[in-house]
C-alpha cells in the first residue's frame, strides 16, 4: 500500500502543527468514538519485543483532576527555586499546564514485568520498555492533533501524587499525564520559544555525518 501525495503531506502537516497545549482548552467533551481512535493509534506504537508495556487511564473527575493540580502546584514551586534571578522570573510567568482546564486527563503507564523478566531487545538496554511507552506518547500526541484535539504533557508533578490519585500499583510506572482537550487553534511556534525561553535548534546543528561532532549553535 502506497502513500498519496496528499496523504503524506497530511501526515507531515500533523508532525509540523503538533504542539504541546497548555491553556485555551475548551469544555467540549471528546467523543468517545474519537477516544477510542486516538488510544487504538497509541496503542499501535512500536514496543520493545512487542510486549506493549502501556496502559492509558482516562480521567475526567473533578476531584482527581484537583488532586493532580495540587501535586503540579507543589513540584512547580520546587521547580521554581532551581532556576535564579530574571530566568526564575520569567518561568514564574510561564504556564505550564492544564489539568483543570482540560476535559480529560489521560495518564500512559508501563508494565516493565507486562511479558515476564526476558524481553527480546531490551536484555541489554534494560529502558527499553520505557521508552516503547513513550513511542505510545507520541503516536497519541499526533493522533490528537489529526483530529483537532490539544495535548500537553505535564511532567512537573511527583509521581506518588499521580501514583495515589489513580490508584496505580507500585509494580507500574508512570510515564506521563497528559491533558487532552480541544481546541480553536493551535500555535505555529512551541509556547516555550514564543516566551523566549528557548529557540528551536537548527536541524543541521542536529544531523552528524560518519561520526560525533560538537553541534554548533549559530
Ligand atoms: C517528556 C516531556 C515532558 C514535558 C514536555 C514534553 C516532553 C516530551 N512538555 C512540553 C514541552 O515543553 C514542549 O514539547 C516543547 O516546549 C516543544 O513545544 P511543542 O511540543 O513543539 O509545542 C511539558 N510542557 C509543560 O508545559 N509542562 C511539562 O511539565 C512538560 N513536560
Amino acid at each position: 500500500m502506497n502513500i498519496t501525495e496528499a496523504e503524506r503531506d497530511a501526515v507531515y502537516k500533523t508532525i509540523f502543527s503538533r504542539r504541546d497545549v497548555r491553556r485555551e482548552f475548551k469544555s467540549d467533551p471528546i467523543p468517545q468514538a474519537v477516544l477510542e481512535r486516538i488510544l487504538l493509534a497509541a496503542h499501535h506504537a512500536p514496543s520493545v519485543g512487542f510486549m506493549q508495556p502501556w496502559d492509558f487511564i482516562t480521567i475526567q473527575s473533578p476531584i482527581t483532576k484537583s488532586a493532580i493540580k495540587k501535586g503540579f502546584l507543589q513540584a512547580h514551586h520546587e521547580s521554581l527555586e532551581q532556576f535564579e534571578g530574571d530566568r526564575q522570573n520569567q518561568y514564574k510567568r510561564l504556564k505550564l499546564e492544564g489539568i483543570e482546564e482540560a476535559p480529560l486527563g489521560i495518564c500512559v503507564t508501563c508494565d516493565r514485568s507486562r511479558t515476564g523478566p526476558v524481553v527480546l531487545g531490551r536484555t541489554t538496554k534494560p529502558e527499553m520498555d520505557l521508552f516503547s511507552a513513550v513511542c505510545a506518547v507520541q503516536n497519541l500526541w499526533l493522533a490528537a492533533r489529526a483530529e483537532n484535539i490539544g495535548v500537553g504533557w505535564v511532567s512537573i508533578i511527583h509521581d506518588n501524587v499521580v501514583r495515589n490519585a489513580l490508584k496505580i500499583p507500585e509494580n507500574i510506572d508512570i510515564i506521563a499525564y497528559l491533558c487532552v482537550g480541544y481546541v480553536d487553534s493551535f500555535h505555529s511556534t512551541p509556547d516555550l520559544e514564543r516566551a523566549g525561553w528557548l529557540p528551536r535548534r537548527d536541524v543541521k546543528s542536529a544531523i552528524h555525518h560518519e561520526y560525533w561532532q560538537e553541534p554548533s549553535f549559530d
